[in-house]
């Protein structure tokens, strides 16, 4: 497997107008790509441009912008595909980081609320990459990128809608990365923690204390810091990209009938897994027993409100 040189190729990244995919289209950018933005807001898409342009090594470079639902309807998603293509050239790297996240308690999640995660985080990954990946097979390269969760490796209290949207891209990348892999084209899902982003900010307006208190087990990290470790990752051909010492462990306790990429991380995760099983069920037992916590305080709280 041949590492791919990110000087002057193509990357479209889907939501690269905010959070961890404008940090990506950054850091492609500082190695010399071109970048297409792919989003729905022209304002938002057009700060990142300005933004993104401040960090060129050559006065060739370009920065376009695409505003476009990916979760709509396909041929529309085509279409501007097929137009920017036209601009800039085939599509080399793909990288579907449009998504978001609403977190609740299952009987208080719309059920309309499922669906429109399913059709953001799956449906939404699905239509570019659908739109890409003939190209890509007949030129014998490309890569294409599905930023998961770590919520899309384990369920967690608040996430019923949101992980099982985020678990669904496992399975398309896995089957998608059987296919391709002939052609000299890789998959790389990215399984990423709680980010400091516009979009984890306005996830925690909502964020029941449960899940607050679960994800607080972890930090939180910077954008530029996992979008550096998706682009090293994307760009070497990895199938898996995490970060930080909870990713790796979670990478590697998860890994299943995922591809590997090296001899080594087979034989790691082969070494590693009943250690790490044994720690993930230390994790369990706490996540468990904060649930049951807000459980009982909040029948408390009900019984004091009833006797006042
Ligand atoms: N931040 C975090 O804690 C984590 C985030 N992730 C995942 O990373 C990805 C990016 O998250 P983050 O950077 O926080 O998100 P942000 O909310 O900061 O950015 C989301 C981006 O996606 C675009 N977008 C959203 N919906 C659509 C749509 N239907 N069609 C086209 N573009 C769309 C937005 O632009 P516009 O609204 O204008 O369309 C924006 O550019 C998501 O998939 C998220 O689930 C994973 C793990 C942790
Ligand atoms: C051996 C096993 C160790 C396991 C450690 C597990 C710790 C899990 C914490 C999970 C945090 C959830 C991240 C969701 C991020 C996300 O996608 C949203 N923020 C999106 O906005």
């Amino acid at each position: 497997m041949g590492e791919m040189i990110v000087n002057q190729i193509v990357t479209q990244v889907t939501g690269g107008s905010s959070g961890i995919g404008k940090c990506i289209a950054i850091e492609c950018y500082k190695q010399g790509a071109f970048i297409t933005l792919v989003a729905r807001n022209e304002d938002k898409l057009l700060q990142a441009k300005k933004e993104i342009e401040k960090h060129s090594i050559n006065d060739k470079q370009v920065v376009l912008c695409i505003s476009v639902d990916v979760s709509q309807d396909y041929s529309q998603v085509e279409n501007v595909i097929k137009q920017a293509q036209e601009k800039l050239g085939p599509v080399d790297m793909l990288v579907n980081c449009a998504g978001m996240s609403l977190s609740g308690k299952f009987e208080d999640l719309e059920v309309s609320t499922f669906e429109r995660l399913m059709s953001i985080n799956y449906l939404g990954s699905v239509y570019p990459s659908r739109a890409v990946i003939a190209t890509m097979k007949e030129r014998r390269m490309g890569r294409v990128v599905f930023v998961s969760s770590q919520a899309g490796q384990l369920g967690l209290f608040g996430y019923t809608a949101y992980s099982s949207s985020k678990f669904a891209l496992r399975g398309l990348a896995e089957a998608l990365q059987m296919e391709v892999k002939p052609y000299n084209v890789y998959v790389t899902v990215a399984y990423p923690p709680d980010t400091d982003t516009p979009g984890f900010a306005k996830e925690n307006q909502t964020k029941p204390l449960e899940t607050r208190l679960i994800s607080e087990t972890t930090s939180v990290c910077k954008p530029e810091q996992v979008a550096k470790q998706i682009v090293k990752d994307a760009v070497q051909g990895n199938f898996n990209s995490s970060i930080g010492s909870d990713g790796y462990m979670l990478s590697s306790l998860t890994c299943g009938m995922a591809p590997v990429t090296s001899i080594m991380e087979g034989l790691q995760q082969v070494v590693t897994m009943g250690l790490f099983r044994m720690i993930a069920l230390f994790y369990l037992g706490s996540f468990d027993s904060i649930v049951r916590r807000c459980m009982m305080q909040k029948a408390k709280l009900e019984t004091v409100d009833k006797t006042a």
